[in-house]
């Protein structure tokens, strides 16, 4: 997969470097190239953003530059066309399905705004995907960038060592994951769960859905609407 990143603080991007994602670029699973958006602007201040028509606060940013930049990346590779993905407080809310789907994609594009965000005009003719991160307002799309590609990235073949599996991933199911327990057996007076040190696999299994499922009860109704629950399943929810 390639990605590339226009951003006016192209250093927001460095995290990429390190860890999972990291990783994922020397291996050359991911390719990230991140552009500095007033490198595509023409005047002496290398201006970004202007006032907004009918007023308000803040600043907007000015299509050209944007126009200049993603017509540039884009040629870039004319065969293919790029997946555009813009970051914003107003988009889909990002999810791990989400993730799945892009994941697919051989090659994104992400447009990190900042100030009030980006002119309408570079959306509408730009943007195959708006995606939210959460209801809260961030200060620009680098932070959403860097939480998206992470996601997408842990997805890409390989990427997780064998130990790991995307499958197992939390919400994978549907369902928030289960608590998770390692060395020592006890810890403040606390114990490990018998079942998860009882070798019975099945066993195992069956009470981390449990816990899985009550969990998600607690703290996620609205994904135990959405979830595929079996009759063993429900049997847990009635008890
Ligand atoms: C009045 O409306 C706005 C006031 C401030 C801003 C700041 N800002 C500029 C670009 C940009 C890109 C993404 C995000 C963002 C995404 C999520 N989930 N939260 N925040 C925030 C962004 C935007 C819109």
């Amino acid at each position: 997969m390639r990605a590339d990143v226009v951003t006016i603080f192209p250093a927001y991007l460095e995290p990429l470097r390190l860890s999972l994602v990291g990783r994922a670029q020397e291996r050359g699973t991911l390719e990230v190239r991140t552009h500095d958006l007033r490198a595509w602007t023409s005047d002496v201040h290398r201006t970004v953003d202007d006032a907004p028509y009918g007023g308000g606060p803040g600043m907007v940013m000015r299509p050209e530059p944007w126009d200049a930049a993603l017509s540039e990346i884009a040629a870039s590779d004319p065969a293919r066309r790029p997946r555009v993905v813009v970051p914003t407080p107003a988009g889909r809310p990002f999810s791990q399905r989400h993730a799945e789907e892009l994941a697919q994609e051989p090659w994104l594009v992400f447009c990190c705004g900042r100030y009030e965000g980006i002119d309408a005009r570079v959306i509408e003719t730009w943007a195959d995907d708006e995606i939210s991160i959460g209801d809260y307002v961030l200060a620009g799309g680098e932070v959403a960038t860097l939480v998206i590609l992470e996601a997408v990235a842990r997805l890409l073949p390989g990427v997780l060592g064998n130990s790991a599996s995307a499958a197992d991933d939390s919400f994978s199911d549907g369902l928030l994951e289960a608590p998770a327990y390692t060395r020592p057996q006890v810890w403040r007076g606390v114990e490990v769960p018998a079942v998860l040190r009882s070798g019975d696999h099945a066993a195992v299994a069956r009470w981390r859905r449990a816990q899985a499922l009550r969990r998600t009860v607690a703290r996620r109704p609205d994904l135990v609407a959405q979830a595929e629950l079996s009759d063993a399943d429900r049997a847990v929810l009635d008890a």
